[in-house]
This record gives structure tokens, sequence and C-alpha cells, in this order.
């Protein structure tokens, strides 16, 4: 970071500040190399007017106008920043120029770079975005535990600020000419609010356009910006030099009394109060004549010709693309691989529960179980089938639980880096799988080196090993098949709920115990093939009883207790020729590994797709 910093001339640090006081940059502009004009964008969506559990308003839609024909122009070397109250549009307007607004609304108008329009296509190839770091948090479902988490886990140990800058300097790796920030000093105290404005304005005066949405600005930040923009309901009721908007405001009649902010007085006194519906009109009719004056002023005008100035210029210059130049895909995965080890060993519980889960989970088999017997009548048959049962259909929500607790977090930095091109969504799922890889091998091998030799399972080391590579699999396919739809299914309660009825589904349609295949309707036998739990349970009853003999102590009013005297008769019956499928059992139950690969890479391609904004 200090790099891209220097890189930029700010030397890693806001010593610029003192330095640079509160000079405005390129405050002439005389020659811009580089312009952004907006002209007349609009965004509308469509709404349902009552809920959904009322079918006669519901069926009904209404047009909202979320933005209404805002332009503007600004010159690089400049810095703009947005005001307005909570919900008057700032965000969205950002998202339009950014390009990252959902195809659920109908967006128009026109965004010019050099004077050459952008199709929208190219809109993210040109602008960097920084997001709220709250709608990170957000998307992270991390509010109510906002410091002990970012600050603890995911970014350790830095602060709110540092953290902010952080963002920046990311977005600054591909070079771009125009950044946009949404909120970038919200939540933050007014001197450390203040330091990343003039550390933005100072990014400016390196020939770039900066925009900022902004809270409450001190006013001293009133000599830094170039342009402030003001929003209400949509609308920009005011664009330009701040010491226009104090003659612009006093000639609508409004002076800025002494002492007072002006930011504060004029998002005030252009915000509309919806408390009752007669400060509702008064406050919007306001709101409409500040506009309206606004509209038919001498700055409106000028900067409507700039905006027309730049679009005929013979001689436009090209439009400037970020760099587009990066690593290839293997130095991508090997980055995110080594960020993803290093966020998670910093989590010394979270390693030592990942590790530690299934052996937790044996200890309630061996308890429960004690010690596997040979006498049938003594449940030997019973209590095996019980351990096998167990050992594939519990362990998939194992790793279920470790991709609902720690994917999601990295799912929305994905999403979010990946919009600024550093990488793709899938690289982050196949980076994230290959380090579940070792954890994955650990902790079932933990699990199974306590269960199989303390109950007493065949006591034959090549078993052990066989034994282990299979309960491996529906481990990884629990955490696998989560993902998979960790990246269609945006709620992870969801995604708990869908694995969990999934396995279900799977071990009574394919272990063959709750119904015996041959006693199945045809098509569950066929769904059956379907299923990882058919191959695994399969595989485990070879591996337990094939070989294996029973004794039998001859029950009273039981005359077929000792019918079963062999493991090869409970094959036989209930598996017949899994002995002679046994390596086949093996390989189409691994397949389904690079299978939910596949998957995984498909559904976090169709992501792509999904997440707009
Ligand atoms: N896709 C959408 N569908 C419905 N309403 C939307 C959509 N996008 C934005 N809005 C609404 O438009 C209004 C403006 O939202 P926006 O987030 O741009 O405001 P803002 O000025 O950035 O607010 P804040 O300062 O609180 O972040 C809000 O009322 C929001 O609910």
């Amino acid at each position: 970071m200090q790099d891209i910093f220097q890189k930029n001339g700010l030397n890693g640090s806001f010593k610029g500040m003192s330095e640079m006081g509160t000079a405005r940059p390129n405050p002439d502009c005389t020659d811009p190399s580089c312009c952004l004009s907006v002209k007349k964008v609009s965004y509308t969506v469509s709404e349902r007017v009552g809920p959904w559990w009322d079918l006669s308003t519901f069926k009904k839609k209404w047009t909202r106008q979320i933005l209404n024909e805002v332009s503007f122009h600004v010159d690089s070397g400049q810095i703009m920043g947005i005001l307005g109250n909570s919900g008057s549009g700032k965000t969205t307007l950002l998202d339009a120029i950014a390009g990252r607004i959902g195809n659920s609304g109908n967006l128009l108008g026109e965004i010019f770079l050099n004077g050459r329009k952008l199709k929208t296509e190219q809109f993210q190839d040109c602008f960097s975005y920084v997001l709220q770091v709250t709608a990170v948090m957000a998307e992270l479902s991390l509010g109510h535990v906002a410091h002990s988490v970012i600050g603890g886990r995911i970014f350790p140990g830095i602060s709110g600020g540092e953290r902010r800058r952080v963002s920046i300097a990311s977005q600054l790796l591909q070079d771009p000419k125009v950044i946009l920030l949404d909120e970038p000093t919200t939540g933050l105290d007014s001197m450390t609010a203040n330091q990343i404005v003039v550390l933005l304005a100072e990014l400016a005066r390196r020939d770039r356009i900066v925009i900022v949405t902004i809270h409450q600005p001190r006013s001293e930040l009133f000599r830094i910006f170039n342009r402030i923009a003001i929003m209400s309901r949509g609308e920009l009721v005011f664009c330009g030099q701040p010491e226009e908007m104090v003659d612009f405001f006093s000639s609508c009649g409004y002076e800025c009394p002494e002492y007072c902010n002006p930011f504060d007085i004029y998002v005030d006194l252009t915000s509309v109060d919806t408390r009752c519906s007669e400060r509702e009109a008064a406050t919007y009719s306001r709101m409409h004549d500040i506009t309206s004056a606004y509209q038919n002023s001498e700055i409106y005008k000028s900067m409507l010709e700039r905006i027309e100035q730049s679009c005929q210029r013979p001689d436009k210059p090209m439009i400037p693309f970020k760099n587009k130049e990066s690593p290839n895909c293997l130095s991508k995965l090997n980055v995110l691989l080594r960020r993803t080890v290093r966020n998670v060993s910093r989590d010394r519980m979270g390693i030592l529960m990942r590790l530690s889960q299934n052996l937790i989970y044996g200890l309630f088999i061996a308890f429960f179980l004690m010690k596997l017997g040979k006498d049938v009548t003594k449940g030997a048959v019973q209590d095996r089938i019980g351990l096998i049962y167990q050992a594939m259909g519990a362990s998939p929500y194992t790793g279920m639980l470790n991709a609902v607790a720690l994917f999601p977090a990295l799912r929305a930095i994905a999403d979010q880096e990946s919009k600024d091109g550093l990488y793709q969504k899938w690289q982050m799922f196949l980076a994230y799988i290959i380090h579940i890889l070792p954890f994955s091998i650990i902790s079932v091998f933990i699990f199974t080196s306590f269960l199989y030799w303390i109950v007493g399972m065949n006591p034959d080391p090549l078993r052990f090993l066989c034994f282990s590579a299979v309960v491996m699999v529906p481990h990884i396919v629990g955490e696998l098949l989560t993902l998979v739809l960790l990246g269609v299914v945006q709620d992870p309660n969801m995604v708990n709920s869908g694995v969990a009825l999934l396995n279900i589904a799977g071990i009574m349609v394919g272990s063959g115990f709750l119904r015996g295949f041959k006693q199945m309707p045809v098509v569950f036998q066929w769904l059956s093939y379907l299923t990882f739990q058919k191959y695994g349970c399969e595989l485990l009853i070879v591996t337990e009883f094939y070989g294996l003999n029973f004794t039998c102590t001859p029950l009273a009013g039981m005359p077929g207790a000792c019918l079963v005297d062999s493991g090869n008769m409970i094959i036989d019956q209930g598996y017949p020729g899994a002995l002679s499928r046994y390596t086949l059992d093996f390989l189409l139950l691994y397949a389904f590994l690079p299978a939910l690969v596949i998957l995984g890479i498909i559904s976090f391609k169709i992501r792509d797709h999904l997440i707009k904004r």
C-alpha cells in the first residue's frame, strides 16, 4: 500500500495535508487532460403497490423515480463532493456512473469521457469505485459485531481510517482516471474524515477526477472541493463551485448565517421533511423552487455548455481505460490462496474447531456404541450398520458448517473485488477449496483414527485406510455442495437447509439402510445412482463386513436369530456384487469431487450475472 501511495505522490501518510493546507486541486481547470460529463441520467424502478399477501394491491405496480435527469461536468484535477440527505440518490448516482446499477430498473441518459460517449459495458473499465465500508459489513451480516470481526479477523488490527485507505489504495492499482467513492468518511471521527478528503484531493491533483458522496462534511472542506453537488429526491438541486454555491443560495433568499456550516444549512434547505404532510408540501415546494432557480442559472447553463464543448471537440482525447494488465490465472490463485490461508490462520480457535469437530462427533458415537461385538443376537450387525450410517450421513454436516461459517465473508469480498476486475469469483472459490483440503484430510484422519480403533472395527490397517478414504468424501462433498449453492443462493441459512435436505434425501435413497434397493420403486433405484451415499455405503459395508464371522447365542422364541453367520451374507443379500464393484465404487465416489468443483465454477460464473449491484 505504501508503494501505491508513494507512486501516486502521497508518501504513504497524511503528511501532505499540512503542506497543502486547504488548497484546492486544479482550481482553474485551464487544461484538463480528461473530463467526465454526465448528461440527463435518470433511473426509475417499478415497485409493487402492496405486500404479497394482499393480492389486489400486489398485482399493481407503480414507477418510482430514483434519479431525475441528473447532469454535471467535472474536469481532471478536480474533486467533486456530492451531498444530500439520506435517500436522496447519491449512491444510486455513483452506481449509475460506475455501471454497477442492477437491471431491476430503467436507466436513461448518457455518460461521456473526454467527450466520447461510453457504452454501458465500458463503464466498469473506466471508473474505480470504492464502496461504503459499511455496505461490505452489511453484506457480511457483521454489523452487530463490526469492530470485533472486521477489526480482528478479516482485517486484523487496522483502524477505520486505515481501512478506507486500503480500499482506496487497492483501487489505485489499476491507475484509474476517475475514482468514485461512496461515503468514504462515514463512521470516522471528523479529523480522520478530513484527512481522507484531503488525501482524495491530493489524488485528484495528480490529474484525476475524484467524486465522493459525503455526509456532514466539516466547513473547512469547503475550500477543498472544486465542485459541490447537492441532491434531494433524486434531483440535482445544485452543482457548482463552493463560492458559487454561497452566492446562488443567497440569490434565492437563503443567506448562510454567520458561524454556520454552509454544507449543513444548504442540505437542510433542500431536503424534504416527510414528518407531516404540511411540512412535506412546504419543503418539497422549496426544494422544487431552488432546483428551478438552479436550472435557470448561469452556473447550470455554462455547465451544459462545457458538456457540449467537450462533445463537439474535433480532437477528442481517447477514453482513458483502467490499466488491465494483471497477473496470470495461476498467480491470482496463488495470491488468493495465500490470503485465505493467512486470514484463516489468524483465527486459532477456528482452526482448532475445524480440526476437532469430527473428533468431537466421533466421541459421541464411541460413547454410544462402546465396543463392537461379534454376537449377532447382541447387535453385531445392527451396530456396524448404524456406525456406517452415522459416518456417511453426518460427515457432510461438518463440512457444510465450515463453509457456511467462513465462505460468505470471502464471497462478499470476491463480489466487490471481481467487480473491480482484480480476479474472477470462481478463482476465489477455487482458492477456498484448495485451502480446505488439508483441513479436511487431517480432521477426518483424527476422527477415523480415534473411532475405528476405539470401537473395534475390522482390525486391518488397509481397511482402516479405506474406511478413512471413504469417510473423507462425504465431509468434503458437504463443504463443496454448500459452496456450489452459495454461488447462486445469497442467504446462507437457505443454503444450510438445502444441503441438509439433499443429504437426508441422499442417505435415504442411496444407503439402502432405510429400505433395501430391491424394495424401492424403480425411480428411486435409478436416483440412488446419483447419490454419493450409494457408493460410500456400499464401500463401507464391504470394508467392514467382508470376511467377518459372527457368533450367536441362540435365543428362546427367536429361532431365526442365528441365520446370519458371516459378513459375506450381509453383502450378498443387501449389496449383491458389491465386492466386484469395489474399485469402481471408489472411482465413482471420488468422481463427485471434481464434478462438484466444475459445478462450483459454473455456479460462480452464474453469480457474475446475478450480482450486478
Ligand atoms: N433498485 C432499487 N429499487 C428500489 N428502490 C431503490 C433502488 N435503488 C435505490 N432505491 C431507493 O432510492 C433512494 C435513494 O437511494 P440511495 O441509496 O441512492 O440514497 P443515498 O442518498 O445514497 O442514501 P444514504 O445517504 O442513506 O446512503 C432510496 O430511497 C432507495 O431505497
